[in-house]
């Protein structure tokens, strides 16, 4: 059995906000075992961020138990369990690409050498060798978001936390990205917590797709994907078995819609 990375239990999250309590996150149970790719779809406002958030502690339920690697969410983030990628790649335009990737490795006080090595390994997972040198405003947008991604995976941590990643990317750059998405997920067999709106997208990434709904913020459905785990083609997106995880997700949701009513 493959170890469970992220555990919750019962998890709530109640914002107090000037027009009254937010319930952001209601009795969201779930487990997310290592290797697993997981993605979170739901209509805006149903606190996919916010679980993503909760798992990166970068917020704190207020009830229920969340474990991350076994410890709580707060020592996980310590242990530097975990990179996260925004939907902006967040690049900072006075530093070279290589220098971006670099910067958390200059934080935690990795030796020259030691960055060096892990900023040319990082920028080849990506498919951007040769890049180092230039400036974020020199690469497109595509290019911008695969150096994010590169800067999240510097240090190593096991588990990489997406938050709609490509949301603003074009269609077919987005295809591409998801594509070198997985080879990269396959090759490092890395723990993957994605956030999308994206059906398809959803779809062909995931081992484990759950599915959530606003007004309170909650699990629907969680669905494990029957297709091959690994490097999956695009084509895989119009078998029979596709479509119909598709159409099971798109059911999840109308569901939640119509108790939202
Ligand atoms: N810091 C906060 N203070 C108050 N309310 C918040 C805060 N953060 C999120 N919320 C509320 O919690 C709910 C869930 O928000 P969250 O951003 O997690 O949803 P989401 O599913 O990620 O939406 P989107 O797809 O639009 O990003 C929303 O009603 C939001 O307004």
């Amino acid at each position: 059995m493959r170890a469970p990375v992220i555990e919750a239990k019962d998890v709530n999250l109640i914002f107090e906000t000037r027009d009254g309590p937010v319930h952001a996150l209601k009795d969201v149970n779930l487990t997310v075992e290592r290797g697993d790719f997981v993605s979170f779809i739901g209509p805006s406002g149903c606190g996919k961020t916010t679980f993503l958030r909760c798992i990166a502690a970068l917020e704190t339920p207020t009830g229920g138990d969340l474990k991350v690697n076994s410890m709580s969410a707060e020592a996980a983030r310590k242990a530097r369990s975990y990179g996260y990628v925004f939907q902006a790649a967040g690049l900072y335009p006075w530093r070279t690409i290589a220098g971006n990737v670099k910067l958390p490795l200059e934080i935690m006080g990795f030796t020259k050498a030691e960055q060096e090595e892990r900023v040319a390994k990082v920028l080849s997972l990506v498919d951007l060798e040769g890049f180092g040198k230039k400036y974020p405003w020199q690469l497109s947008g595509g290019m911008q978001q695969r150096a994010s991604i590169a800067r999240a995976l510097a240090f190593d941590a096991d588990i990489l936390l997406m938050d709609e990643p490509f949301g603003a990317l074009d269609e077919i750059v987005r295809d591409k990205l998801n594509e070198e998405l997985l080879k990269l997920w396959s090759a490092t067999g890395k723990t993957i917590g994605f956030v999308t709106h994206s059906i398809p997208e959803a779809v062909y990434l995931s081992t484990k797709i759950v599915v959530m709904s606003p007004r309170p913020g909650r699990i629907t459905d969680v669905i494990e994907s029957p297709l091959p785990r690994g490097a999956r083609p695009l084509e895989i997106r119009d078998t029979p078995e596709f479509l119909e995880i598709a159409h099971r997700v798109r059911e999840g949701l109308r569901a939640g819609h119509a108790y939202d009513a």
